[in-house]
């Protein structure tokens, strides 16, 4: 396979969540550190890419991790930002992308998903029960010169990506993953019960 990379996009303001949401925990362990694990056995490197306020904290937290930050241009245009700043900063053919708020993400749904990356496709996406996970999924770096076409134009949306890529879309019939794998926390509601665990 093409050598592949993965990046946990940790550059958002977690505004509904009131603090970074990446260091929240669940279970002793970092929301970011959950999704990085995730990442590492089929990875050559992972990618922590964040905004400047947060990344000396992880440069703190992390010994095998590279952190960045989200290219000035483009920063605070969202997830599509982070990808393409990775996109960048490598020469990975493919990166595996996972937001910092799934606690309960777990590497053998990345590794059934990484057996679904072929060279016919541009992207990789999981829309198990019925929902595009676009933050879930492997991406092609001949998709970057959309991203930055994209962004330049200020559309940030993930899924405007797909309508100029080919995809491969992943759902339950591919594989069976339990729905609460790709649960995401936003508030400090939907945290409630896993702080408590
Ligand atoms: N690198 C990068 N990641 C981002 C950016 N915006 C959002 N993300 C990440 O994308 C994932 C999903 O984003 P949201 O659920 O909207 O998180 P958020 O933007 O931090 O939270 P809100 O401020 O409440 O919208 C999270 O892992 C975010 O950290 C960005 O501009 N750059
Ligand atoms: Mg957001």
């Amino acid at each position: 396979m093409e050598r592949m990379i993965g990046a946990v996009l940790a550059g958002g303001q977690s505004r509904r969540f009131g603090s970074p949401k990446a260091f929240a925990k669940r279970k002793d362990q970092y929301f970011f550190q959950i999704a990085v694990d995730a990442l590492h056995p089929f990875v050559k490197e992972v990618y922590i890419v964040s905004h400047p306020d947060l990344v000396a904290r992880f440069e703190r937290m992390v010994t095998n991790e590279k952190v960045v930050m989200d290219e000035e241009r483009y920063r605070g245009q969202g997830p599509l930002a982070g990808l393409y700043t990775v996109m960048k900063q490598t020469e990975a053919d493919w990166i595996f992308v996972l937001p910092c708020d799934m606690p309960y993400i777990q590497s053998d749904t990345v590794g059934r998903m990484v057996s679904y990356v072929d060279h016919a496709f541009d992207i990789v996406v999981s829309t198990h029960f019925g929902r595009l996970q676009p933050l879930v999924g492997a991406y092609h770096r001949r998709t970057m010169k959309w991203i930055e076409h994209m962004l330049q134009h200020g559309d940030n949306r993930m899924r405007s990506l797909f309508e100029h890529c080919s995809v491969r879309y992943v759902n339950e019939q591919d594989f069976g993953a339990e729905e609460i794998v790709f649960r995401n926390v936003n508030d400090l509601d939907e945290y409630a019960d896993i702080a408590a665990e």
